[in-house]
């Protein structure tokens, strides 16, 4: 049985993150973007790290950050993963993953195929591609999914997740139309932004367990 791996993002509390892991999620994100109601310090994100290390990785997710703010992040929050979420390049990945040794996620909003053919650049430079919703005011945490038919034949050549817009009502179909390895929530499992919400994150879990049972 094919098991899809499961990340749900920005989260603030340690009820949440207890949630995600009896639900059994494999990660957990944290959002270091001010302009995002997930957003938390990085002193916050530290604590939260530290309180899910060992049972749940911890995705740190940054915006266009300067080096030396990159760099503190890193040093403070010690994640398993950093997901760059903004126009970051593949050099300045290389340059990450060099320094950091952490595995690096890249966030791309997916607009058409000719978005999908440019993601190829990150070979060699991000361990995963995060095919996302595209940017509205927020780069991610948008909640609004995008035409899933064009990953059904998409040849990748990079680990991948699906983002965007996904809920445990529509992850199945999801699943069903991209076969993605990992599928990745933050809107779908609130009450509010921002807020997330202990059922729905189980709810989320266990549609995606079913799909991976049916086979
Ligand atoms: O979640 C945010 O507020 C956010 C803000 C800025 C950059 C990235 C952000 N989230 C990144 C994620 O990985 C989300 O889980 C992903 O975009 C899917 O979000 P949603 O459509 O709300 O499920």
């Amino acid at each position: 049985m094919t098991k899809t791996q499961i990340k749900i993002c920005g989260l603030s509390t340690e009820a949440a993150i207890d949630a995600a892991i009896d639900a059994g999620a494999d990660y957990i994100g944290l959002v270091h973007f001010p302009k995002s109601p997930r957003h938390v310090s990085l002193e916050r994100a530290a604590e939260l790290r530290t309180y899910a290390a060992q049972r749940v990785k911890t995705v740190l997710l940054l915006v266009n950050a300067d080096p030396k703010s990159t760099g503190k992040a890193i040093g403070d929050v010690k994640p398993d993963v950093i997901q760059f979420h903004g126009s970051e390049t593949p050099d300045w990945l290389k340059l990450v993953a060099d320094n950091s040794g952490l595995e690096i996620w890249k966030a791309l909003g997916v607009k058409d195929k000719p978005t999908l053919a440019k993601s190829a650049r990150y070979v060699g430079a991000a361990d995963r591609l995060l095919f996302d919703a595209p940017a509205k005011a927020l780069p991610g945490g948008t909640g609004t999914s995008f035409d899933w038919s064009l990953l059904a034949d998409h040849d990748h050549k990079l680990d991948w997740g699906l983002a965007g817009g996904l809920d445990p009502d529509n992850v199945a179909d999801a699943l069903h139309a991209t076969h993605a390895p990992l599928v990745d929530v933050s809107s779908g499992v609130e009450s509010a932004p921002g807020v997330k919400q202990v059922d729905r994150i189980a709810a989320f879990c266990q549609a995606v367990r079913e799909f991976d049972e049916a086979g």
